[in-house]
């Protein structure tokens, strides 16, 4: 079967690029990503590509090249899923927040109202494509609504993981370390993962798109992210043990990095990672584990959140205690919101939960990020329902300027390792700040030693005293 038609519902951070890459690469099918959520839909319609609802590196170029073209965006989800030979699911999948599984479980309502709303259009048979990151088994759930319309329509699902990051969105979709593609064992499920493999197979050598069934594939995503998680989690609890031995986390991740065994990768010690992954698709790790009964199995993964947790509250603990052991009414800096580089998304992000403390501790925070907005940052800040709106708005300030931000500041903070940061005239920074002049490096990006060549006070996460 050759794929002409593609559609895609949810148009957020997964779905844009990906479907983008899609089209710009198979200018053969028509691609349309479809979402309820109008504005979104108009951003990612708006002539002006730098308005395009999600930042990435590269991402306007391949819209600006397959818009119009082949590429769609439309809130009409009932004529794109009638009118596509194959459909992406790329929706939210996030922690749930009430009833059972709360604060663990993957909220699937918008998969199974995708689910249905699949059922009801399509009057013609369809290859159903899980993008979004689902537990395992989560495709006998989609077959059963799916296969119970009584139309006589015939649906396949597939399950194709995206593995891509962001901030590189563009590069990993572009050249995948692998494509992962699982499906059923039988011929018709067989046919609908040859379908898949070939539209990848446009810009994606053979070797490097792999085949499974499809509880492999579910259960390989939520796996590949567990693994990376705890590397992280790894190494930052390493860095803790570095700044009470004198040993240098930098030095560590370099000296095991270099046994092949362990990689290089990921080992870089940070505040604690974020992102709107890792967390929720650990969390989902334990919560199925424990539904299976494998307690230590949770127990084991659960570990890697509650490291995550320590390490951003050691780094505002450690704030708190080098100031003196009070920051209240002490302006402090932030330089960076979102949860790494290259990116405007702030889920999850460490800054979040460091600056949340901070401010219990009655510390004034000003904040400087190039790429996110100040409604972003309140709203995740107003999100955690700690103090009131007005509060919020009142102890900490959003800054358009990274030296306005640091003016008469008692210390700043470092909360994503965005380049610019390690460019800035460090010296004018210092002479505008009160002194002792601190800098808290949550990310081990500064040149500490210029730093304390000028007379500021350093730490840097993982880095012993002498
Ligand atoms: N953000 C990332 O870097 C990655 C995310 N994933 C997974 O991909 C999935 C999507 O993630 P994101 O794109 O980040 O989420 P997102 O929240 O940015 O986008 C999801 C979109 O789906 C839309 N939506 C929800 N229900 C809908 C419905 N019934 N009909 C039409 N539109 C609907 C929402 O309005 C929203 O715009 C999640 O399962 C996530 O775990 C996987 C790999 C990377
Ligand atoms: O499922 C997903 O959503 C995606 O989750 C991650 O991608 P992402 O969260 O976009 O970004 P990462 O580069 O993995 O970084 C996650 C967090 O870990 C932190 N991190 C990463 C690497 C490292 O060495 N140290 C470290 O602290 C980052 O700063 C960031 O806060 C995975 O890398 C992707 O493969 C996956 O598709």
């Amino acid at each position: 079967m050759k794929i002409k038609t593609i559609c895609c519902i949810g148009a957020g951070y997964v779905g844009g690029p990906t479907m983008a890459v899609i089209a710009q690469q198979c200018s053969h099918i028509k691609v349309t990503v479809v979402d309820l959520n109008a504005s979104r839909i108009a951003a990612w319609n708006d002539a002006d590509l730098n308005k395009l609802p999600v930042f990435e590196p590269g991402l306007d170029k391949v819209v600006g090249e397959a818009r119009g073209r082949n590429l769609f965006f439309s809130t009409d989800v009932d004529q794109a899923i009638d009118e596509a030979d194959m459909i992406f699911i790329s929706v939210n999948t996030p922690t749930k927040t009430y009833g059972k599984g709360k604060g663990m479980a993957a909220d699937l309502k918008y998969i199974e109202l995708c689910a249905r709303q699949i059922a009801s259009v399509s009057k013609s048979n369809k290859i159903v494509v899980e993008k979004s990151t689902l537990p395992v088994r989560t495709a006998s759930a989609i077959k059963n609504i799916l296969d119970h319309t009584g139309n006589g329509v015939e649906f396949q699902i597939l399950s194709n993981p995206e593995f891509l990051a962001e901030g590189t969105a563009i590069e990993d979709l572009l050249s995948p370390d692998r494509v992962l593609i699982g499906g059923d064992t039988s011929d018709k499920g067989q046919e609908a993962i040859q379908a898949l493999v070939d539209v990848y197979a446009n810009w994606v050598p053979k070797e490097r798109i792999l085949t499974t069934n499809v509880w492999s594939s579910e259960l390989s995503k939520l796996t590949a992210n567990a693994f990376l998680a705890q590397r992280v989690s790894s190494i930052n609890s390493i860095s803790a043990l570095c700044e009470k031995t004198g040993a240098d986390v930098n030095e560590v991740a370099k000296a095991i990095g270099l046994d092949s065994r362990i990689g290089s990768k990921f080992l870089k010690s940070s505040v604690g990672f974020g992102g709107s992954c890792f967390q929720k698709d650990i969390l989902n790790l334990v919560y199925i584990a424990k539904t299976y009964g494998l307690n230590e199995v949770a127990d084991y993964w659960e570990q890697v959140i509650i490291m995550n947790d320590y390490q951003k509250n050691r780094f505002s603990n450690n704030i708190v205690s080098t100031l003196y052991n009070t920051v209240s009414g002490k302006k402090i800096t932030f330089l960076g919101w979102a949860f790494k580089k290259d990116t405007n998304d702030t889920r999850e992000s460490a800054a979040i939960q460091v600056a949340d403390n901070l401010l219990n501790e009655q510390a004034h925070i000003e904040v400087y990020d190039p790429k996110v907005s100040e409604e972003r940052m309140y709203a995740d800040l107003d999100y955690l329902n700690t103090r009131t709106e007005a509060e919020n708005r009142a102890l900490l300030k959003v800054l358009k300027d990274p030296y306005q931000a640091c003016k008469e500041s008692h210390a700043i903070a470092v909360l994503t390792e965005w380049d610019e940061f390690k460019t800035y005239d460090w010296q004018r920074i210092y002479n505008n700040m009160l002194k002792p002049a601190f800098v808290f490096d949550g990310r081990g990006i500064l040149d500490t030693k210029a730093l304390e060549k000028i007379g500021f006070v350093c730490y840097s996460i993982g880095k012993g005293s002498k």
